[in-house]
């Protein structure tokens, strides 16, 4: 099913992430659907998208999730509490310091807390940044929740080094809405970027994924229950994406 080629990006509105916003502004504050609501589907449509590319099962499988502060790494937290749930050993890694995560980020730290899915802070790991520590040469899968449509510039600091370390792992790397690093706007590759094999984009592509499927990698769109009135006020004529399934690949031309 996940491999079905539905739609060609052309077929599809890509959105500016200034639309975006204004998808999630519509979504929240005029239909009433709280973001967490939207943050799991995303972060379940992540933790499908991973089983399904490793074969069906995260028995025993080694993850590793990269978090950033904003609601990228909020879906990266759901993803890993699914991923866990599903008998995978996952270790999340951030990039920053709990109090800097967003709200509902924070929320989802305390839950993984709770649960006991161990939980490291970059600077926590005495290991030189410059190789990687030793369960990425175990992982079997890297997930990049650590930037998405709110990038600003080259990525700084601990997300630079995490986004070097995982290119450095060779190991495949699903990245959450847009590849850390590329700009979903219009497609600048900053430095350094994630070289996912595959991304999970959320409702809509965002024009800056058309760019570049080099970094990209495989396109996966995830219904996270926009409802097609949000679209149609902002005079969007978006085909009925997800009709019979809740993940579509998405195919760039040739
Ligand atoms: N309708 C949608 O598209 C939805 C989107 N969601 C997710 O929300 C994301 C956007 O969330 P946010 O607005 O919190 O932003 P992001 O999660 O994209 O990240 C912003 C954070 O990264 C930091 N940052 C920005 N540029 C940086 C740089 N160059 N170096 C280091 N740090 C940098 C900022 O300080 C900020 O804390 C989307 O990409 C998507 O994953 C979902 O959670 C909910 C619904
Ligand atoms: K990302």
């Amino acid at each position: 099913m996940l491999t079905d080629f539905p739609f060609a990006i052309e077929e599809i509105p890509t959105l500016s992430v200034e639309q975006m916003r204004e998808v999630d502004r519509i979504m929240i504050e005029d239909l009433g659907i709280p973001l967490i609501q939207m943050m799991e589907h995303a972060g379940r449509a992540l933790a499908d998208v991973a089983r399904r590319r490793l074969g069906g099962s995260v028995v025993g499988k080694h993850i590793i999730v990269l978090v950033g502060a904003g609601h990228n790494g909020g879906g990266g937290l759901v993803a890993a509490r699914h991923l866990h749930n599903w008998g995978a050993e996952v270790h999340v890694l951030f990039a920053t310091a709990f109090k800097r995560l967003k709200e509902e980020t924070q929320r989802q730290y305390r839950i993984l807390e709770a649960i006991g899915v161990p939980l490291w802070h970059f600077d926590d790991i005495s290991t030189p940044i410059d190789k990687p520590t030793p369960q990425w040469g175990r992982a079997a899968l890297v997930l990049d929740a650590l930037l998405g449509y709110n990038l600003h510039g080259d990525p700084r600091g601990f997300y630079a080094d995490l986004i070097r370390l995982a290119n450095a792992s060779r190991t495949p790397i699903i990245s959450l809405d847009v590849p850390s690093g590329l700009d979903a706007n219009d497609g600048t590759i900053y430095s350094p970027c994630i070289e996912a094999d595959a991304t999970v984009t959320l409702a809509l592509p965002k024009r800056g994924l058309r760019e570049s499927p080099f970094v990209v990698g495989d396109l996966y769109l995830a219904d996270i229950g926009i409802a097609p009135e949000v679209y149609k006020r902002m005079g969007l004529d978006v085909p009925p994406l997800f009709q019979h399934q809740p993940i579509v690949r998405v195919r760039y031309p040739t």
